[in-house]
């Protein structure tokens, strides 16, 4: 039986980038000059250049925040904090550590430069320049421009996102042949440690009617985390459900070892990562996708995850898809662990980063990895 080629891992990871909106940001200008004053951007004493290291008898001191009423005349200058407006007449900024205190006279120990240690009015913007075009990501530092130029700063708010298992097999006393739900409070954790707002919801059978009534209400989720029922099984049904359902389908199955059977769908307007069962495939994927998918709904851009390393001993990979593989890591070196392959949540816990292996294997030396969180 022929099966098309599988999706290579950097095209999944744009279709989903792709499927959010540019975000909606405003454009950003400036209110006024940036700085509105010449400020101090030290703390010392403001004085003429022009006075060479004569001493400057001191009128008096200027914070931040004071307005710049002293008027420094030849041979006098004013105490100077950092971010204070230089006073009318002083062209220079000499730091106290190079200043000599003599009797009531500050004198500098060698001659200042006209316009140093000055912030000068507009250095940074003039009012009404374009500081940020609409249109781009939202970023903490662009928050902080919003409000230096007094415009409203929007509200923050985690995404949602919900955790749910599914699986017959799932039980919390386990008979031999039944195993707990890990990758429930694993991939919780995970979306905590992502920043999401996140709550598990009670595993679901392998059930069509019962996965798909639980999908017909997922009240203020933004994202849907599932693991399990993605794969070729009998009871692997979410695929068939969410396609009943009019889901778009980003896409489903992926070139990667492990989290091959990764489906990605849009289920009015919310983001379903339907990950593979398998606890090192679920963690997997959940750590290349989910940070796309919050940053999506955020309109933030995406972490870059990848990282270069030095891979310690050779890994091999016969199969025909890249294989992520746990390792152990100091510093850019990454020391492979034994793994037994994606049910092998023994490597993935003393994993601490995983290193990118191309099909055919890899001998020690440079390649990617991405660190686990
Ligand atoms: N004929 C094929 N079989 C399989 C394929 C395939 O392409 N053709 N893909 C394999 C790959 S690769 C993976 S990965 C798994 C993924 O399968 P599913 O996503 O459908 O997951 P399940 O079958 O439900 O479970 C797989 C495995 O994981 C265990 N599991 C499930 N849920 C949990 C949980 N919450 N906590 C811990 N462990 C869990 C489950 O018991 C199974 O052992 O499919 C391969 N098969
Ligand atoms: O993708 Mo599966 O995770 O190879 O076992």
């Amino acid at each position: 039986m022929s099966t098309p080629p599988l999706l290579p891992l950097e095209d999944a990871l744009r279709i989903l980038r792709d499927a959010f909106p540019a975000p909606a940001t405003a454009e950003v200008r400036a209110d006024r000059d940036d700085p509105a004053l010449d400020l101090s951007s030290m703390d010392g004493a403001a004085l003429r250049a022009s006075d060479g290291v004569a001493p400057r008898r001191v009128l008096g001191t200027r914070y931040a925040g004071d307005p710049p009423t002293l008027e420094v005349a030849p041979g006098t200058c004013v105490r100077i904090m950092t971010g204070a407006a230089v006073p009318p007449g002083a062209d220079a900024v000499v730091p106290v550590e190079e200043l000599e205190v003599r009797g009531d006279a500050l004198v500098p120990v060698r001659p200042p430069r006209a316009g140093e240690n000055i912030r000068p009015r507009a250095g940074q913007a003039r009012a009404g320049d374009l500081l940020l075009p609409a249109g781009e990501p939202a970023r903490a530092a662009r928050v902080g421009l919003l409000a230096q130029v007094g415009m409203p700063v929007p509200p923050l708010a985690r995404v949602k996102v919900g955790v749910v298992a599914t699986g017959d097999e799932l039980n919390a006393h386990p008979a031999p042949h039944q195993i707990r739900d890990s990758n429930g409070p694993m991939l919780e954790a995970l979306a905590h440690a992502l920043g999401a707002d996140v709550r598990r919801l009670p595993a679901l059978p392998d059930e069509p009617a019962a996965v798909r009534a639980f999908l017909e209400d997922l009240g203020d989720l933004g994202i849907l985390l599932t693991s399990g029922g993605v794969s070729a099984g009998e009871k692997d049904h979410l695929p068939r459900v969410l396609a009943d359902m009019g889901a778009r389908i980003l896409f489903h199955k992926i070139r990667l070892k492990p989290g091959k059977p990764m489906l990605t769908a849009l289920l009015d307007g919310r983001i379903i990562l339907g990950l593979p069962g398998n606890p090192v495939s679920s963690y997997i994927n959940a750590l290349m996708f989910l940070p796309v998918a919050l940053a999506g709904l955020q309109g933030r851009r995406a972490p870059e995850p990848w990282k270069e390393g030095l891979l310690r001993a050779p890994v091999p990979n016969p199969g025909d898809r890249p294989l992520l593989h746990p390792c152990r890591r100091q510093g850019r070196d990454l020391d492979p662990l034994p793994s037994r392959g994606s049910a092998d949540l023994v490597r993935l816990a003393q994993a601490e980063a995983f290193a990118w292996i191309p099909e055919g294997g890899l001998a020690a030396g440079p390649t990617r990895y991405l660190d686990v969180v």
